[in-house]
């Protein structure tokens, strides 16, 4: 299964990778906070995300304000961060540019 929380090690390394994101404090999670140049653009981003999040079957929770999209990545299934959690941050770094 990838929906086992990930191992600290592990997650540790994987945050290594992944610059912008950090833990969330008293949660299990990660979060990164993304700026666009304006909410086109942010809604653009999240409807990409969110054709993503259904064919991982795997969501994020977010929170969007004109051109900011505040993120937390968490797996409810496995009560904590997961291989999935990671795989949902690089596609969105990756399609962010940033
Ligand atoms: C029933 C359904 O498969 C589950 O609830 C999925 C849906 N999306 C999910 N998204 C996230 N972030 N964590 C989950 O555990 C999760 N589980």
């Amino acid at each position: 299964m990838t929906t086992h929380k990930l191992p600290d090690a592990e997650r540790v390394s994987a945050l290594h990778g992944l610059p912008g994101w950090q833990n969330v404090k008293d949660r299990d999670a990660i979060s990164r906070n993304f700026k666009f140049q304006d909410f086109n653009t942010a809604f653009g981003f999240m409807a990409r995300v969110a054709l993503k999040a259904e064919q991982m079957n795997h969501h994020p929770e977010w929170f969007n304000v004109y051109n900011r999209v505040e993120v937390v990545l968490t797996t409810h299934d496995a009560k904590g961060v997961s291989a999935l959690d990671i795989e949902m941050a690089r596609f969105m770094d990756e399609l962010a540019g940033q």
